[in-house]
């Protein structure tokens, strides 16, 4: 028999990313060349000006588009090598997103909405216990437009953890929430990092939310402009706003 393969410890490594949009005189040049390793498990969050890229990194590492040239490893896997129905696995078996304004359908409730995602999921936790680990476990049959914008995060968060992925990505999860909620559900995020060891990678425009980080990246114009690694970062729960 083979010896286990021993862990990689990358959950990502990028070389010379680009992204354009449109072509000639329009062409938007979004990554500029992105070459970064991001280590498993680790809480990742990016940072930088509107428009500077971040979003179209977090993207395509989520296997939501695709790269116009250069490499992007998922562990051993060429993302871009993948082909769409590759690339549709990989998301629907590793990868959960959380968005700025939830997604949750609003005719369904909470729990409904997160067995949309475990129904089609290889290993799912029951929807049940996915709303108790964001402290949700009486609002199962509540509707959407039942819960406050904090309360809704934490479902979506719910749904996108309740398929047990690898890589948790956060677009500006706290982007339309008070301080309070918004740190009530960066605590969530640092919760299942801790508990399930998956990484995760936050956008955000709140810069406080990089005392959280392990490791921070810094965008400018379409790249990297600096990498900070924080030795002790802060419980969510003591971050300053
Ligand atoms: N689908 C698209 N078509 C054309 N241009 C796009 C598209 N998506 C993004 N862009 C452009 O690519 C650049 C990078 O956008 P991106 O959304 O990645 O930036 P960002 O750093 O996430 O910005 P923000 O903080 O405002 O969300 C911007 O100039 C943006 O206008």
């Amino acid at each position: 028999m083979l010896p286990p393969q021993p862990q990689h410890p990358m959950a990502f490594a990028t070389k010379q990313l680009t992204k354009v949009y449109g072509a000639g005189d329009t062409a938007v040049h979004a990554l500029r060349g992105v070459t970064i390793d991001i280590p498993a498990g680790e809480i990742v969050v990016l940072l930088g000006p509107s428009g500077s890229g971040k979003s179209t990194l977090l993207n395509i590492l989520g296997g939501l588009d695709r790269a116009s040239s250069g490499s992007v490893f998922f562990q051993q896997q060429n993302l871009s090598e993948l082909s769409d129905a590759e690339l549709t696995r990989y998301r629907r078996d590793q990868v959960g997103f959380v968005f700025q304004f939830y997604n949750l359908m609003p005719s369904l409730t909470a729990r409904e909405n997160i067995e949309l995602v475990t129904e089609i999921a290889g290993n799912p936790m029951a929807a049940d216990a996915a709303l108790t680990l964001v402290g949700l476990q009486h609002r199962g049959d509540h509707f959407p437009s039942q819960l406050s914008g904090g309360e809704q995060q934490r479902v979506a968060i719910a749904r996108a953890i309740a398929k047990r992925p690898t890589v948790l990505f956060c677009d500006e999860p706290t982007g339309a929430l008070d301080s309070n909620t918004g740190r009530a559900v960066l605590k969530v995020l640092q919760d299942i990092n801790k508990e399930f060891g998956a990484t995760v990678i936050i956008v955000t425009h709140a810069a406080n939310t990089a005392k959280m980080a392990d490791r921070v990246i810094y965008f400018a114009d379409g790249d990297i402009r600096n990498i900070s690694v924080n030795t002790q970062p802060l419980s969510a729960g003591a971050i300053e706003w």
